[in-house]
């Protein structure tokens, strides 16, 4: 069953605002830039992900889309928000075919692909929502829907319960799954630190966040 990866990435200049009372403009630009490497390379690792999308209207991530087998595809005018952005990319890997879509952010630099893989490999038979929550378990840092247009995304606070609640309502089996590596998105400083923690207790992975990382430490 063909599974398209679809990373919306808002432009890096308006991205990562929760961090700008710590970090300013181009660290959080740059930073921005190599998380989204990191995304996009271990997604290319992950051998049941078929086909990688990314929804942006950044030319930098253009150009990483296009540097590591990906294709861009861009966002709408004014990068209204996360999900319609996650819309635009299930809509694009529906017209490629896909029978599932995992919707993956873009800072979620640990991402293992060994762990990518055993997510889809574990997914039962459509209409089906998996709902992969971040580390406090309340929001969603990716979700895998099979078929792809099961259900529109609702992201934003509280999004695990709801997404659950919208799969449900619209006929599907919905479950919780938890995944170490997709639990670290970065939002807040605080996680920068549960990144830099976690990444210290793994060999490899996420090269050029742990290059940001150790650029930040030394300030
Ligand atoms: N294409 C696109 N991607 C988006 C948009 N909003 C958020 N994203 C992406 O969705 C993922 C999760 O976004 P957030 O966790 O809200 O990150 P953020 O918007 O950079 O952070 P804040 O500015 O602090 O809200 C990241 O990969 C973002 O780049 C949007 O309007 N368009
Ligand atoms: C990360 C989430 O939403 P947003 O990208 O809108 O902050 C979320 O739903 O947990």
């Amino acid at each position: 069953m063909s599974t398209i990866a679809v990373v919306p990435v808002k432009r890096f200049g308006d991205a990562k605002q929760r961090l700008a009372d710590h970090i300013g403009e181009p660290t959080r630009k740059a930073l921005s830039e190599a998380m989204v490497t990191d995304v996009l390379i271990a997604l290319r690792r992950a051998q049941r992900v078929d086909r990688v999308i990314v929804v942006t209207n950044e030319p930098a991530a253009e150009a990483l889309a296009n540097g590591y087998d990906a294709e861009p595809v861009l966002d709408s005018d004014g990068e209204t928000s996360h999900s319609s952005a996650a819309l635009v990319g299930v809509r694009s890997a529906r017209e490629r075919g896909a029978r599932r879509v995992l919707l993956v952010p873009g800072d979620c630099p640990a991402l293992d692909p060994k762990e990518v893989d055993a997510l889809i490999e574990g997914a039962g038979e459509a209409p089906e929502v998996l709902v992969i929550p971040d580390r406090h378990g309340t929001g969603t840092n990716a979700l895998l829907l099979s078929p792809p247009d099961v259900m529109e995304p609702s992201f934003g606070p509280g999004s695990a319960a709801r997404h659950v609640e919208l799969a449900r309502a619209a006929g599907a089996s919905a479950a919780l799954r938890e995944v170490p590596s997709l639990a670290l998105d970065v939002d807040t400083f605080e996680d920068l630190q549960a990144l830099r923690d976690a990444l210290a207790g793994v060999i490899g992975g996420a090269a050029h966040t742990r290059g940001m990382l150790n650029r930040l430490a030394r300030r």
